[in-house]
């Protein structure tokens, strides 16, 4: 197996899936740690591990990564990628640098590159610094995420504090060096720090990028610089030089449900997009903790009864989001939120909802736990990053599109929802 990849959370999961598709390799995405044991597959296939470690504290990340890395590695894995979000989503502690090193020791390998940028969707890094858009990360909508504020666009120094701040151990690979080409990377990495952070302002840098490294045992990055993997191997005769023809699996038809979960600006204007023209019910965290869902079961089964695709909905802006952080907790506040609509998925499949949109990385794997999914077979992109997949539960098979907070337009859900109906 060419290559096994371990993300740190659902969202982030299905978009690497579907890039790698978009690079015509065999992707199979499994949820949580498989529980059978590892076979090794076909020579060019890739496995993706979701888990959801993201903002839980560093020693259980790297105890579920590492044991991730162990299937993959029974499973034949020749390379490693280990997916976070391009936006660099971490605490202060982790988990992207306590995670890396964890797989660079049990790999035995003492490099590895930082390679977050997804062009396509406005992620760049430009000598460390990270843009969402046309804004340094710190001064975007990240710097008020519920669980993992950015307020730091210097990647090298969000990174250097969860490695232990040792000296000399992060670096960077700056884009005049890049622009230099493949000769000039490559000598970059094999003498640069053994954590290089990697500047990418285009898709052709990640390919060069993708050129110099694609030999390391171990890759992190978001899903952009992962499309261009498969290339790489292809052109060094890793790989069969032909792309795989994979027939995308259908989706079922039938009644959807929207589960919002994300506090991202891009989520926040999706929900007011769609809000417009669906029955909407708002859940509020701090009523949640009190046992008040707002008579959610009644209203989700009248909405599927009356034949009416729906949504819940926990958004809100920053300063409702620290209201509720103030009075519940930052880990209740996302808690309650993410159980609330957990209940909602189960409730909506039990009474007949076929295709369910989530938004949010946490709050897709809470739900996707929920409902007990253990793969998912990759289909149609809907926005770059986001495509819809098919999985089985207690009830059958089901669509699922797990949306990452920003990303998609702002007709997202209506446009979901059309490209299955
Ligand atoms: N009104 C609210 N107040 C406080 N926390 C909330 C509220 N609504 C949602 N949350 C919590 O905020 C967190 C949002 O994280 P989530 O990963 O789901 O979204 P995201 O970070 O925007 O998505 P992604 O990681 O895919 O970019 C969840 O834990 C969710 O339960
Ligand atoms: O890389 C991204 O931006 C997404 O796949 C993600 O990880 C959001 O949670």
């Amino acid at each position: 197996m060419i290559l096994g990849c371990i993300a740190d959370d659902f969202t982030g999961a299905t978009d690497l899936a579907a890039l790698l598709v978009r690079a015509g390799v065999p992707v199979s995405l499994r949820i949580g740690l498989p529980s059978e044991p590892a076979s090794p597959g076909p020579p060019e296939a890739v496995e993706v591990i979701a888990l959801k470690i993201r903002a839980i504290e560093p020693g259980r990340a790297v105890t579920q990564a590492l044991a991730a890395l162990d299937w993959l590695l029974a499973a034949g894995a020749r390379h490693i990628y280990w997916k976070y979000c391009s936006t660099f989503d971490s605490t202060m502690r982790g988990n992207i640098g306590p995670v890396a090193q964890a797989l660079m020791d049990r790999l035995g390998t003492e490099r590895t590159v930082y390679v977050p940028s997804f062009p396509e969707n406005g992620r760049r890094v430009f000598m460390g610094n990270l843009f969402v858009g046309d804004q340094p990360l710190a001064e975007s909508p990240m710097k008020d995420h519920p669980l993992n504020p950015m307020r730091d666009s210097d990647l090298t120094r969000v990174l250097a504090p969860q490695l232990g701040d040792d000296a000399g151990k992060v670096g960077l690979l700056d884009w005049p060096t890049i622009r230099q080409g493949q000769a000039a990377v490559a000598g970059a990495i094999a003498s640069g720090a053994p954590h290089l952070v990697c500047d990418a302002l285009d898709d052709s840098d990640l390919e060069a990028l993708a050129q110099a490294a694609h030999a390391l045992p171990l890759l992190t990055g978001g899903s952009a610089f992962a499309r261009h993997l498969p290339d790489a191997w292809r052109a060094a005769e890793l790989l069969a030089s032909t792309e795989g023809d994979e027939v995308l699996p259908t989706m079922p038809k039938g009644p959807a449900v929207v589960l919002a979960g994300s506090c991202s600006a891009m989520t926040r204007k999706q929900v007011a997009h769609f809000a417009a023209m669906a029955p909407t019910l708002r859940l509020d965290p701090q009523r949640l903790a009190e046992g008040d869902d707002g008579g959610m079961q009644d209203w989700i089964i009248e909405c599927l009864d009356t034949g009416q695709d729906c949504m819940l909905q926990a958004t809100a802006g920053p300063d409702e989001v620290a209201a509720a952080q103030s009075a519940l907790g930052v880990e209740k506040a996302g808690a309650v939120v993410e159980e609330a609509l957990a209940r909602a998925a189960r409730i909506a499949r039990s009474h007949g909802a076929a295709r369910l949109v989530v938004a949010g990385g946490e709050t897709s794997g809470a739900i996707t736990s929920a409902l007990g999914i253990t793969a998912l077979r990759i289909g149609a992109e809907i926005a770059p990053g986001v495509p819809w997949c098919r999985g089985e539960d207690d009830h059958g098979s089901l669509a699922l599109a797990l949306k990452s907070g920003n990303f998609g337009e702002e007709d997202f859900f209506t446009r979901a929802l059309e490209q299955t109906s």
